[in-house]
Protein backbone atom coordinates (compact mmCIF):
# COMPACT_ATOMS: atom_id res chain seq x y z
CA UNK A 1 0.00 0.00 0.00
CA UNK A 2 1.48 3.55 -1.26
CA UNK A 3 1.38 6.20 0.97
CA UNK A 4 -1.23 8.91 0.18
CA UNK A 5 0.80 11.88 2.42
CA UNK A 6 3.01 11.99 5.24
CA UNK A 7 2.50 13.51 8.63
CA UNK A 8 5.24 15.27 10.69
CA UNK A 9 4.69 15.41 14.35
CA UNK A 10 7.37 15.74 17.34
CA UNK A 11 7.87 12.58 19.13
CA UNK A 12 6.41 13.27 22.84
CA UNK A 13 3.60 10.75 23.26
CA UNK A 14 1.34 13.32 23.28
CA UNK A 15 2.09 14.99 20.21
CA UNK A 16 1.92 11.24 18.55
CA UNK A 17 -1.24 10.42 20.26
CA UNK A 18 -2.57 13.74 18.63
CA UNK A 19 -1.33 13.29 15.10
CA UNK A 20 -2.98 9.37 15.28
CA UNK A 21 -6.05 11.05 16.05
CA UNK A 22 -5.55 13.53 13.07
CA UNK A 23 -4.07 10.58 11.05
CA UNK A 24 -7.52 8.34 11.26
CA UNK A 25 -9.38 11.42 10.31
CA UNK A 26 -7.49 11.87 7.62
CA UNK A 27 -7.70 8.35 5.96
CA UNK A 28 -11.58 8.00 6.58
CA UNK A 29 -11.95 11.24 4.91
CA UNK A 30 -10.21 10.39 2.12
CA UNK A 31 -12.27 7.43 1.89
CA UNK A 32 -10.03 4.40 3.32
CA UNK A 33 -10.41 2.44 6.23
CA UNK A 34 -8.67 4.18 9.32
CA UNK A 35 -7.12 0.41 10.00
CA UNK A 36 -4.69 0.89 7.13
CA UNK A 37 -3.55 4.53 8.41
CA UNK A 38 -0.14 3.43 9.28
CA UNK A 39 0.65 2.86 5.66
CA UNK A 40 -1.51 5.44 3.92
CA UNK A 41 -0.63 8.40 5.92
CA UNK A 42 2.42 7.21 8.26
CA UNK A 43 3.84 9.77 10.90
CA UNK A 44 7.11 10.77 10.59
CA UNK A 45 8.79 11.83 13.58
CA UNK A 46 10.75 14.71 13.69
CA UNK A 47 12.62 16.20 16.47
CA UNK A 48 12.84 19.91 17.28
CA UNK A 49 15.66 22.37 19.11
CA UNK A 50 13.00 23.09 21.73
CA UNK A 51 12.78 19.18 22.65
CA UNK A 52 16.44 19.00 23.23
CA UNK A 53 17.11 22.42 25.30
CA UNK A 54 16.24 21.85 28.90
CA UNK A 55 17.19 25.40 30.02
CA UNK A 56 14.02 28.03 30.27
CA UNK A 57 16.27 30.94 29.41
CA UNK A 58 17.69 29.90 25.70
CA UNK A 59 13.99 28.68 25.29
CA UNK A 60 12.89 32.24 26.20
CA UNK A 61 16.15 33.42 23.78
CA UNK A 62 14.84 30.96 21.10
CA UNK A 63 11.28 32.25 21.28
CA UNK A 64 8.41 29.80 20.49
CA UNK A 65 9.72 28.45 16.57
CA UNK A 66 12.28 26.46 18.64
CA UNK A 67 9.37 23.75 18.73
CA UNK A 68 8.13 23.77 15.02
CA UNK A 69 11.00 25.23 12.96
CA UNK A 70 12.01 21.95 12.04
CA UNK A 71 8.25 20.61 11.35
CA UNK A 72 8.10 23.23 9.18
CA UNK A 73 11.34 22.70 7.21
CA UNK A 74 10.05 19.19 6.68
CA UNK A 75 6.83 20.41 5.22
CA UNK A 76 8.60 22.91 2.81
CA UNK A 77 11.22 20.48 1.09
CA UNK A 78 8.49 17.84 0.90
CA UNK A 79 9.37 14.79 3.56
CA UNK A 80 5.92 15.25 5.36
CA UNK A 81 2.67 17.17 3.79
CA UNK A 82 0.58 17.59 6.99
CA UNK A 83 2.23 18.51 10.44
CA UNK A 84 -0.17 18.56 13.42
CA UNK A 85 0.93 21.23 16.23
CA UNK A 86 -0.66 22.37 19.75
CA UNK A 87 -1.69 25.39 18.65
CA UNK A 88 -0.98 27.12 21.79
CA UNK A 89 2.48 25.96 20.92
CA UNK A 90 2.36 27.47 17.13
CA UNK A 91 4.18 31.29 17.31
CA UNK A 92 1.29 34.20 15.94
CA UNK A 93 3.92 34.50 12.99
CA UNK A 94 3.32 32.95 9.60
CA UNK A 95 5.50 30.93 7.54
CA UNK A 96 5.80 32.06 4.23
CA UNK A 97 4.50 28.95 1.84
CA UNK A 98 2.48 27.21 4.83
CA UNK A 99 -0.70 27.57 6.14
CA UNK A 100 -2.78 26.54 9.06
CA UNK A 101 -5.50 24.69 7.21
CA UNK A 102 -8.33 22.82 10.03
CA UNK A 103 -8.42 23.37 13.21
CA UNK A 104 -10.18 20.13 14.45
CA UNK A 105 -12.85 20.82 17.59
CA UNK A 106 -10.84 21.92 20.70
CA UNK A 107 -10.72 19.55 23.66
CA UNK A 108 -10.70 20.83 27.02
CA UNK A 109 -9.06 24.29 27.55
CA UNK A 110 -8.63 24.48 31.07
CA UNK A 111 -6.03 23.83 33.37
CA UNK A 112 -5.88 21.26 35.53
CA UNK A 113 -4.49 20.73 38.95
CA UNK A 114 -2.69 17.48 39.51
CA UNK A 115 -1.43 16.50 43.27
CA UNK A 116 -0.91 13.47 45.24
CA UNK A 117 -1.60 15.30 48.26
CA UNK A 118 -4.35 18.25 47.91
CA UNK A 119 -7.07 18.85 45.95
CA UNK A 120 -6.65 22.14 45.06
CA UNK A 121 -4.68 25.46 44.69
CA UNK A 122 -6.47 26.55 47.68
CA UNK A 123 -6.21 23.35 49.50
CA UNK A 124 -2.35 23.43 49.45
CA UNK A 125 -0.44 24.96 52.92
CA UNK A 126 1.28 28.00 53.14
CA UNK A 127 5.23 27.40 50.93
CA UNK A 128 4.11 24.22 49.49
CA UNK A 129 5.70 23.82 46.12
CA UNK A 130 3.57 24.26 43.08
CA UNK A 131 5.57 23.19 40.00
CA UNK A 132 5.40 24.67 36.60
CA UNK A 133 7.59 25.89 33.50
CA UNK A 134 4.82 28.23 32.60
CA UNK A 135 5.08 31.60 33.21
CA UNK A 136 1.56 32.51 32.89
CA UNK A 137 0.25 29.48 35.57
CA UNK A 138 2.93 30.75 37.75
CA UNK A 139 1.41 34.41 37.60
CA UNK A 140 -2.02 33.28 37.81
CA UNK A 141 -1.07 30.81 40.75
CA UNK A 142 0.34 33.55 42.88
CA UNK A 143 -2.08 35.84 42.40
CA UNK A 144 -4.52 33.98 44.57
CA UNK A 145 -1.67 32.28 46.52
CA UNK A 146 1.30 34.75 46.70
CA UNK A 147 2.82 32.20 49.78
CA UNK A 148 3.54 29.24 47.54
CA UNK A 149 6.82 28.30 45.84
CA UNK A 150 6.72 28.32 42.03
CA UNK A 151 9.76 25.37 41.17
CA UNK A 152 10.86 25.38 37.54
CA UNK A 153 9.46 21.80 36.14
CA UNK A 154 9.81 21.06 32.78
CA UNK A 155 9.67 18.10 30.37
CA UNK A 156 6.80 16.27 28.48
CA UNK A 157 3.31 15.18 30.30
CA UNK A 158 4.75 11.74 31.37
CA UNK A 159 8.14 13.58 32.68
CA UNK A 160 6.39 16.28 34.56
CA UNK A 161 4.18 13.33 35.98
CA UNK A 162 6.92 11.68 37.62
CA UNK A 163 8.53 14.31 38.88
CA UNK A 164 5.54 15.28 40.94
CA UNK A 165 5.78 11.59 42.26
CA UNK A 166 9.35 11.72 42.67
CA UNK A 167 8.43 14.37 44.99
CA UNK A 168 10.15 17.25 43.05
CA UNK A 169 6.83 19.50 44.23
CA UNK A 170 3.74 18.94 46.07
CA UNK A 171 1.42 20.18 42.95
CA UNK A 172 1.49 20.85 39.00
CA UNK A 173 -0.72 22.42 36.76
CA UNK A 174 -0.89 20.83 33.00
CA UNK A 175 -3.64 21.35 30.29
CA UNK A 176 -6.35 19.06 30.76
CA UNK A 177 -6.18 18.91 27.16
CA UNK A 178 -3.39 16.92 26.85
CA UNK A 179 -3.86 14.46 29.83
CA UNK A 180 -7.61 13.99 28.79
CA UNK A 181 -5.85 12.92 25.01
CA UNK A 182 -3.61 10.46 26.96
CA UNK A 183 -6.00 8.79 28.87
CA UNK A 184 -4.36 10.50 32.25
CA UNK A 185 -7.86 12.20 33.28
CA UNK A 186 -7.32 10.21 36.35
CA UNK A 187 -4.82 12.04 37.60
CA UNK A 188 -6.75 15.25 37.65
CA UNK A 189 -7.84 16.13 41.05
CA UNK A 190 -9.75 19.58 40.15
CA UNK A 191 -9.97 22.20 37.44
CA UNK A 192 -8.49 25.98 37.55
CA UNK A 193 -11.97 27.77 36.45
CA UNK A 194 -11.00 29.72 32.88
CA UNK A 195 -13.60 32.23 33.94
CA UNK A 196 -11.65 33.48 36.75
CA UNK A 197 -7.88 32.77 35.21
CA UNK A 198 -8.25 32.32 31.30
CA UNK A 199 -6.37 29.40 29.86
CA UNK A 200 -2.98 29.95 27.16
CA UNK A 201 -4.58 31.26 23.63
CA UNK A 202 -5.33 28.55 21.95
CA UNK A 203 -5.00 25.58 24.48
CA UNK A 204 -6.99 22.24 23.79
CA UNK A 205 -6.63 22.96 19.84
CA UNK A 206 -4.54 21.63 17.67
CA UNK A 207 -3.09 23.48 14.34
CA UNK A 208 -3.24 21.30 11.01
CA UNK A 209 -0.82 22.72 8.91
CA UNK A 210 -0.11 22.29 4.98
CA UNK A 211 1.87 23.46 2.50
CA UNK A 212 -0.25 26.43 0.76
CA UNK A 213 -0.10 24.89 -2.34
CA UNK A 214 -2.15 21.95 -1.20
CA UNK A 215 -4.62 24.35 0.81
CA UNK A 216 -7.78 22.47 -2.20
CA UNK A 217 -7.19 18.97 -0.41
CA UNK A 218 -10.94 16.96 0.47
CA UNK A 219 -9.91 16.14 4.06
CA UNK A 220 -8.99 19.73 5.30
CA UNK A 221 -13.10 20.92 5.59
CA UNK A 222 -13.83 17.90 7.29
CA UNK A 223 -11.36 17.75 10.12
CA UNK A 224 -12.23 21.73 10.10
CA UNK A 225 -14.63 23.06 13.37
CA UNK A 226 -16.27 26.37 12.85
CA UNK A 227 -16.78 26.85 16.71
CA UNK A 228 -13.11 26.08 17.27
CA UNK A 229 -11.94 28.45 14.69
CA UNK A 230 -14.04 31.44 15.90
CA UNK A 231 -13.20 30.48 19.44
CA UNK A 232 -9.61 30.33 18.60
CA UNK A 233 -9.20 33.23 16.10
CA UNK A 234 -10.54 35.40 19.12
CA UNK A 235 -7.96 34.56 21.37
CA UNK A 236 -4.69 34.37 18.98
CA UNK A 237 -5.96 37.92 18.31
CA UNK A 238 -5.10 39.55 21.85
CA UNK A 239 -1.92 37.15 21.26
CA UNK A 240 -0.58 39.10 18.34
CA UNK A 241 -1.11 42.30 20.33
CA UNK A 242 0.04 40.95 23.15
CA UNK A 243 3.34 39.13 21.48
CA UNK A 244 3.24 36.72 23.74
CA UNK A 245 6.52 35.55 24.16
CA UNK A 246 7.54 32.76 26.30
CA UNK A 247 8.50 35.84 28.88
CA UNK A 248 5.06 37.42 28.79
CA UNK A 249 2.26 35.83 31.11
CA UNK A 250 -1.16 36.40 29.01
CA UNK A 251 -4.35 34.25 28.99
CA UNK A 252 -6.90 34.30 26.62
CA UNK A 253 -10.34 32.14 26.70
CA UNK A 254 -13.33 32.58 24.41
CA UNK A 255 -16.52 30.80 24.68
CA UNK A 256 -19.76 30.70 22.55
CA UNK A 257 -22.78 30.07 23.59
CA UNK A 258 -26.61 31.84 21.88
CA UNK A 259 -24.44 32.90 18.58
CA UNK A 260 -22.90 35.25 20.34
CA UNK A 261 -18.28 35.26 21.51
CA UNK A 262 -17.48 35.87 24.42
CA UNK A 263 -13.54 36.93 24.99
CA UNK A 264 -11.80 37.55 28.34
CA UNK A 265 -7.92 38.43 28.18
CA UNK A 266 -5.34 39.05 31.20
CA UNK A 267 -2.07 39.79 31.19
CA UNK A 268 0.15 39.69 34.29
CA UNK A 269 3.42 40.57 36.20
CA UNK A 270 5.49 37.32 36.75
CA UNK A 271 4.55 38.17 40.77
CA UNK A 272 0.96 38.08 39.82
CA UNK A 273 0.57 41.11 41.88
CA UNK A 274 -1.10 42.96 38.58
CA UNK A 275 -3.21 42.15 36.34
CA UNK A 276 -4.54 43.33 33.06
CA UNK A 277 -8.05 41.98 32.22
CA UNK A 278 -10.42 42.74 29.74
CA UNK A 279 -13.93 40.96 29.04
CA UNK A 280 -16.75 41.60 26.05
CA UNK A 281 -19.01 39.89 24.07
CA UNK A 282 -19.49 39.75 19.87
CA UNK A 283 -22.51 38.63 18.75
CA UNK A 284 -23.04 37.03 15.40
CA UNK A 285 -19.13 36.64 15.21
CA UNK A 286 -17.39 35.55 12.15
CA UNK A 287 -13.23 34.61 12.22
CA UNK A 288 -12.45 38.01 11.46
CA UNK A 289 -14.41 39.84 13.53
CA UNK A 290 -13.61 37.49 16.10
CA UNK A 291 -9.97 38.38 15.67
CA UNK A 292 -10.56 41.78 15.54
CA UNK A 293 -11.63 41.90 19.13
CA UNK A 294 -9.23 39.81 20.48
CA UNK A 295 -6.46 42.43 18.41
CA UNK A 296 -8.69 45.23 20.17
CA UNK A 297 -8.67 44.05 23.85
CA UNK A 298 -4.86 42.64 24.06
CA UNK A 299 -4.16 46.23 22.36
CA UNK A 300 -6.13 48.19 24.82
CA UNK A 301 -4.23 45.82 27.76
CA UNK A 302 -0.95 46.93 26.19
CA UNK A 303 -1.71 50.40 26.11
CA UNK A 304 -2.31 50.51 29.52
CA UNK A 305 0.12 48.05 31.14
CA UNK A 306 3.31 49.47 28.50
CA UNK A 307 7.08 47.97 29.83
CA UNK A 308 5.64 46.79 32.79
CA UNK A 309 4.18 43.76 30.69
CA UNK A 310 7.68 42.35 29.75
CA UNK A 311 9.46 40.59 32.56
CA UNK A 312 13.21 39.93 32.20
CA UNK A 313 14.03 36.47 34.48
CA UNK A 314 17.91 36.52 34.27
N1 LIG B 1 3.73 23.47 26.22
C1 LIG B 1 3.52 22.05 26.23
C2 LIG B 1 2.14 21.67 25.82
N2 LIG B 1 1.67 21.97 24.60
C3 LIG B 1 0.37 21.52 24.52
C4 LIG B 1 0.04 20.93 25.73
C5 LIG B 1 -1.24 20.32 26.10
C6 LIG B 1 -2.31 20.26 25.06
C7 LIG B 1 -2.91 21.58 24.70
O1 LIG B 1 -2.83 22.56 25.44
O2 LIG B 1 -3.52 21.63 23.63
C8 LIG B 1 1.17 21.00 26.55
C9 LIG B 1 1.30 20.47 27.91
C10 LIG B 1 0.72 21.33 28.99
O3 LIG B 1 0.66 22.56 28.87
O4 LIG B 1 0.34 20.78 30.02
Amino acid sequence: MTALLKIGTRGSRLATTQCGWVQRQIVTALGHDPMHAHDLAPLVIITTQGDRIQDRRLIEAGGKQLFTKEIEDALLNGEVDVAVHSLKDMPAEEIPGLSLCAFPVREDPRDAFVSLKYHSLEDMPAGAKLGTASLRRQAQALAVRPDLEIVMLRGNVDTRLSKLEAGHCDAILLAAAGLKRMGLEAHIKSYIDPEQFPCAPGQGALAVQCRTADLDQAWIARLHHSDTFLQISAERGALVALEASCRTAVGAYATIADSTLTLFVEALTADGKTRWQRRETLSAPTPETAHALGLRLGQSIRDEAGDQLIQYTS
